[in-house]
């Protein structure tokens, strides 16, 4: 089968990670002759060593507010020809200074390790509730293990808000930075099957991240394979992600359709950070 120019043009785009490395030039601005600071928190620095670090626990009120706004929103159905295996349920609507993703996301336990890990130069790259629908049989692209590359540093807090207890709730899965390293990029975006992975890492330990309602793990996605969403019953889960103010792609249309809002959201929550943060995370 031929393909079509599209095709190839997609897959320059997308697949080829020269390519997706050169969007960061356009971000590219003086200051960055200058290695950004490195991370001084203990989390921070964790992160930085492993790629992945315990994150902050949700319970009581907080995690029943969460609940309460995200999962009556969980779709009936699968939408037709859906590639991802899940679906964002938070909207341009959530962008309040009560809203709890925004609260969770502008919180001490979350956004001074993000900007802690970035050394102060971060972008807001989502703010997302993700509906995780049970697998079909047929693994779809972030069910196989992967390096995300939106950046070639980036973060995430991925917190369950439903129970991922065992294999059936679909676990995000990960190996260490170390392990990765091993691993290696490639000239473009793999997608990697179980057994291959397994030679590949040198037979690394695999982290799966179990969890209730209201746990939460840190992750440097651009820096350690992973997969999730593998699930037999759906899994709901929060990822805020971050990454540096170079990014190789820009924030997704959600957040960029809502950059002013949300950094006036970001400034009202956080009145003991200076507001200039929040313009720039922002991107503006
Ligand atoms: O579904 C998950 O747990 C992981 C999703 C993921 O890795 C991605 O979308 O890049
Ligand atoms: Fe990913």
């Amino acid at each position: 089968m031929a393909l079509t120019a599209h095709e190839i043009a997609s897959f320059v785009k997308w697949r080829l990670t020269p390519v997706r490395y050169m969007g960061r030039m356009r971000y590219i601005r003086p200051h960055h002759l200058f290695k950004a600071p490195r991370p001084q928190s203990p989390v921070g620095l964790e992160v930085e060593q492993h790629g992945y670090a315990t994150g902050p626990v949700r319970t009581g009120a907080e995690l029943e507010e969460l609940k309460q706004t995200f999962l009556p929103r969980s779709p009936e159905r699968k939408p037709d020809g859906l590639k991802a295996p899940f679906v964002n349920l938070s909207r341009s609507e959530d962008f309040t200074v009560d809203n709890p993703l925004c609260r969770l996301a502008f919180s001490r336990e979350v956004f001074d390790v993000a900007l802690d890990y970035f050394g102060g130069r971060l972008r807001l790259d989502s703010l997302q509730v993700l509906y995780s629908f049970p697998d079909d049989g047929v693994m779809k692209e972030s069910q196989k293990w992967h390096l995300d590359y939106g950046d070639s540093r980036s973060l995430h807090c991925v917190m369950y808000l439903t129970d991922v207890v065992d294999d059936a709730g679909g676990p995000f899965v990960f190996i260490d930075k170390q392990a990765s390293k091993r691993v290696g990029r490639g000239l473009t975006i793999r997608r990697i099957p179980d057994d291959q992975l397994v030679v590949e890492s040198g037979h690394a330990e695999q982290k799966t991240i179990y969890g209730e309602a209201g746990s939460s793990v840190w992750i440097d996605p651009a820096a350690c394979y992973h997969y999730g969403s593998r699930c037999k019953t759906p899994r709901v889960a929060v990822f805020v992600t971050f990454n540096s103010d170079a990014p190789f792609v820009a924030p997704v249309p959600l957040v960029r359709d809502n950059a002013a809002k949300i950094a006036e959201v970001g400034k009202k929550l956080r009145p003991d950070l200076d507001p200039k943060i929040f313009d720039r995370l922002l991107g503006f």
